[in-house]
């Protein structure tokens, strides 16, 4: 079962190697690129680093002796490196960027990809808001540290190094000055930026709920209205805003105060070398220009320090968010297990058998129970049964949407986990209560069920099931646009295409979840006209609502707590006045009532 996500080691503070080896793999395919890119970052660096000792040079040539020979010279050498660093500067923002959006569309590719197989039961445990943010923010979060840390840190390591360098080169006992101030210096930048980003991570946490609110505000959009709880909503979404805008002042108060600290720390240090430095120019161990360039330095040192740490303490923070994606990338795609069956193969005919299946969802009881049931192919059964009674979960089942907890459900005789995935859904045809249609044309939501199929093949499945003539009286006929999920057309018409959908996938098996919804008279009947048609000389499973249309049934089988309490035809089950008998009548007299009162 899937863990939730997002509680996945939170508290971690060390690098996870491991984990970011992982991305690697899609940095590999930019490796001429970031071979590049760490070339030109280490240039930068030995550029950087040699500014202050050229001043040196400058002072202690020109300025000290008042001696300009050579100084056009040395302009020149001078242009020439900061022409060299303006064209770096570019390759360096052109080649990261290109490295970011690129890893970002392959890791947003995979992780999309992955997502269309992953079973169900992943996506009841990690909702969408937060997959959502996974996919969007927490990989380019990832792509963000990979491509502009490793900028910062090859800058900084280079630009440390060559500083280095240089001051060993110039004084050794003065450079000691600045080298004993790295660990001082490091130890006290990482220790603010993990208190820094431990707030912007309780910061995004909340951003993760916000997001999530949005999307329930906007799904739940009609529902808020209609329930009128409006205020309400306003209000807890407010509430988790100041919450995040608290966090984050917190965040801000804590960066105010590292970064004199540091300053501090680096003028203690420039002091020290002014001080020194100043005795041994008195002595004259060293000149003017070594002066200069060691307080250069002792200031330009700072700053790849503070930027390492940054991202070392960026790189930890990262981690959940790496993690979230690398659960999505490797999470086993349902059905994985399968032996492959060709459908020639295999020939689905339509006979059923759960033997023995319970099953429970992630975060529930056990739905059934040791539950058996034996259908033979072009039977056609009904379920029947109280809100919750385990109806949906059966037919979930059985196109392994999810799998038995225990237990076995055969097709023909052959498990079905040994049957290729892809063939099983194939001759399964689903016909929801309220279709999803994609956006896009009518022609292209028909198509949906017979992948490269022809313009006649659409429309003789809509005529089929009816809905042609309606089709045609459209301004665009079959190419009107459906809006996203279908929302331009009824539930009626997208029940109708759904239809027609199935009719050109031409399944061996159909399950349905039949209509309570709202529509009118004349549509059901040509709906129930079609279904009917349809369901000829095919296995199907039929979630009944409205028992008066499924008297035709060959089974009807009554659940109760994920159990078969009654099997019969509606004959039978009618003589043995049981459970479906009083339910039956029950609604019966409701009907009879709305036909005689008009409610
Ligand atoms: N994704 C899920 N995660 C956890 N529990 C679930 C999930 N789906 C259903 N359940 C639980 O399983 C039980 C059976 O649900 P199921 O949807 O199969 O009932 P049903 O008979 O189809 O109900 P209805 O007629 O209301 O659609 C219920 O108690 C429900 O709360």
């Amino acid at each position: 079962m899937e863990e939730k996500l997002d509680n996945i080691s939170r508290k971690k503070e060390r690098i996870d190697v491991k984990l970011w080896q992982g991305f690697f793999e899609f940095l590999k395919k930019y490796k001429i690129k970031v071979l590049l890119l760490l070339l030109v970052m280490v240039l930068v660096g030995l550029i950087e680093a040699t500014f202050p000792y050229l001043t040196r040079f400058a002072i202690d040539t020109f300025v000290v002796p008042k001696s300009f020979n050579g100084f056009w010279k040395f302009i020149a050498a001078f242009s020439l490196l900061t022409t060299i660093q303006s064209i770096n500067t570019y390759v360096l923002i052109v080649l990261a960027g290109k490295i970011e959006t690129g890893m970002t569309r392959d890791i947003r590719n995979s992780a999309f990809s992955k997502l269309q197989k992953l079973p169900l039961s992943f996506f009841d445990a990690n909702g969408t808001g937060p997959l959502i943010a996974r996919i969007m923010s927490d990989v380019q979060r990832v792509t963000g540290i990979l491509s502009w840390g490793m900028v910062d840190t090859v800058w900084g390591i280079s630009t440390m190094t060559f500083i280095t360098f240089y001051l060993f080169r110039l004084n050794w006992k003065m450079a000691l000055f600045v080298v004993g101030s790295i660990p001082v210096i490091f130890f006290v930048s990482l220790y603010f930026q993990k208190l820094i980003l431990r707030h912007y991570r309780i910061v995004r946490r909340y951003n993760s709920e916000v997001t999530g609110k949005f999307n329930e505000g906007i799904l739940g959009a009609k529902t808020t209205k209609i329930l009128s709880v409006e205020e309400k909503t306003i209000a807890e979404f407010s509430q988790l805003t100041s919450k995040m805008r608290q966090e984050a002042i917190k965040a801000s108060v804590i960066s105010s105060i590292y970064t004199p600290i540091i300053v501090q720390i680096g003028s203690i240090v420039t002091a020290l070398i002014l001080v020194y430095g100043s005795k041994n120019l008195e002595q004259g161990s060293i000149t003017y220009g070594t002066l200069a360039a060691f307080i250069s330095y002792s200031i330009q040192f700072f700053e790849p320090l503070r930027e390492l740490s940054r991202v070392m303490a960026d790189v930890i923070s990262s981690q959940a968010a790496g993690e979230r994606v690398m659960e999505v990338l490797r999470a086993q795609s349902e059905g994985e297990s399968s032996r492959e069956y060709a459908l020639a193969e295999f020939g689905f005919e339509g006979n059923v058998e759960f033997r023995n299946v319970s099953f429970k969802y992630n975060t529930s009881d056990m739905v059934l129970k040791n539950f058996n049931l034996k259908v033979k192919k072009g039977e056609r059964i009904a379920i029947v049964g109280p809100t919750g009674s385990g109806k949906s979960t059966i037919v979930n089942l059985l196109g392994r949407f999810y799998e038995p907890t225990e237990g076995k459900i055969y097709f023909d005789g052959v498990n079905y986990t040994e049957i290729d995935l892809r063939t099983l859904r194939k001759n399964i045809g689903y016909v929801l209560q309220v279709p999803h249609l994609f956006n896009g044309t009518i022609a292209e939501n028909i198509a949906v069920g017979k992948p490269g199929c022809t313009l006649e093949e659409i429309v003789e499945a809509a005529k089929v099931v009816n809905v042609h003539d309606y089709i045609v009286k459209l301004k665009d006929g079959y190419n009107t646009l459906v809006g996203e999920g279908g929302t331009n057309l009824s539930v009626g018409q997208r029940q109708l295409i759904a239809l027609a959908r199935v009719v050109l996938a031409n399944p061996k098996i159909i399950v349905m979840d039949e209509a309570t919804s709202s529509i009118d008279a004349h549509t059901e009947h040509i709906i129930q006209e079609s279904i009917d048609k349809i369901l000829h000389g095919r296995t199907s499973f039929v979630i009944a609502h409205r028992l008066s249309t499924i008297r035709s049934a060959d089974r009807i089988l009554v659940i109760e707590n994920g159990e078969i309490i009654e099997d019969g035809s509606h004959e039978q089950l009618m003589k043995k006045r049981g459970h479906y008998y009083r339910l039956y009548m029950q609604q019966f007299v409701e009907e009879k009532e709305k036909e005689l009162f008009n409610v």
